[in-house]
């Protein structure tokens, strides 16, 4: 396995007595590098979760691939609100190509739950599978907590006083997280498409536990980042695809006792840029069946998302001849409300009639 991606220790965080201010700050910085380079990182979870824990979630949810398509489809997309459930091999779209994956998606639940309003439905838990609510939802619990550490860890990387680490807090306390669950048969050789193509995630922080399998997740290094010059220099760099343009893609492949973090359009919006959220997509060729358990820390869905003042400054700071033209950066990232944006995206990405749209 050639790891090229930075690998953060979050100790410190998940430990706080054992390690001093200044142990945080030193992985704050090397977040904040990691962000800026790659917008993809390997975090360690030592002391916060266990390879077994982990192990288990991607076999709860091979067992639930491997039931008949009826029991599956008992809990299809289609009952509920059109994004809380189970989609079919090939059901989503990714710029107009089906996937080759199939999987089930299960949101913050919602008060007043009404299956005909966009994303307020009710999670539909498989009943076939053993232990699959409990192990899940212990995982949900453990990756909020999670998502906070990381936006604290990411703040102090960014400069933020308290009082804008307070705010940005304010914004994702109440995360309209979505944990997800993808199956990835071996991807044909004819399929028109990949078996997740090219995208960026919509929110703030992507947590991937994925099965050990390697040379499936791949992420994508624009040619001119000094992230791209180093993947090249050191022979990681994989054989071109069909429409790879202007850049490189690597190799993600899983470290044990660690997740894949990436960070999400939410954030690049939050550094105006500064981070920028990293296209990735999955190529899974090997003979085996794939289970990956992607979960999605976002925003609240009422926050508004808009670029945050230390990431300005730090845009100000850098800036060649002193005028880093804020103004400009502030209408390339408008506010949204992050509720809003996720609607706009969602209700495209699967190829059911009910959901005509996709997701570019
Ligand atoms: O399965 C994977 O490794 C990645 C999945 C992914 O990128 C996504 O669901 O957004
Ligand atoms: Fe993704």
């Amino acid at each position: 396995m050639s790891l090229s991606l930075p690998v953060i220790d979050l100790s410190s965080y998940f430990e706080p007595t054992k390690f001093s201010d200044n142990d945080r700050e030193t992985v704050s910085k090397a977040l904040h590098e990691a962000c800026r380079l790659f917008g993809f990182f390997y975090l360690r979870l030592d002391g916060f979760a266990t390879e077994e824990e982990m192990a288990e979630l991607t076999e709860l949810g091979r067992e639930f691939f491997h039931l008949d398509q009826a029991k599956k489809d008992e809990i299809r997309l289609a009952n509920e609100d059109g994004a809380r459930g189970y989609q079919r091999l090939r059901e989503n779209v990714t710029m107009g190509k089906a996937d080759n994956h199939e999987g089930i998606d299960f949101y913050r639940p919602v008060p007043d739950p009404d299956k005909s309003k966009p994303l307020w439905g009710t999670n539909q838990w498989p009943k076939h599978v053993p232990g699959f609510k409990d192990k899940f939802e212990a995982w949900i619990f453990k990756m909020q907590r999670l998502g906070m550490i990381v936006m604290e860890a990411m703040a102090k990387g960014l400069g933020m006083t308290r009082e804008e680490w307070l705010d940005l807090r304010s914004k994702v306390d109440d995360s309209f997280w979505v944990m997800r669950i993808i199956g990835y048969p071996p991807l044909p050789s004819d399929h028109d498409g990949f078996s997740c193509g090219a995208h960026k995630d919509y929110g703030a922080l992507t947590f991937l536990y994925a099965d050990p399998t390697p040379a499936a997740l791949q992420v994508f290094l624009n040619s001119d980042s000094p992230a791209a010059k180093h993947a090249i220099d050191t022979s990681l760099v994989l054989p071109p695809e069909q429409g790879d343009v202007d850049g490189v893609w690597i190799n993600a492949d899983p470290l044990r006792g660690a997740v894949v973090c990436n960070i999400g359009e939410m954030w690049e919006t939050w550094t105006a840029g500064l981070y920028k959220s990293t296209l990735h997509r999955v190529i899974h060729r090997s003979s085996n069946y794939r289970v990956s358990v992607p979960f999605f820390f976002e925003a609240n869905f009422t926050a508004v998302v808009q670029p945050t003042p230390a990431a300005l400054r730090i845009i100000q700071d850098e800036a060649a001849n002193g005028d880093a033209n804020i103004s400009k950066l502030k209408d390339m990232y408008p506010p949204v409300v992050y509720g809003e944006f996720l609607k706009s995206k969602v209700g495209g990405n699967f190829t059911d009639e009910s959901q005509p749209r996709e997701r570019y």
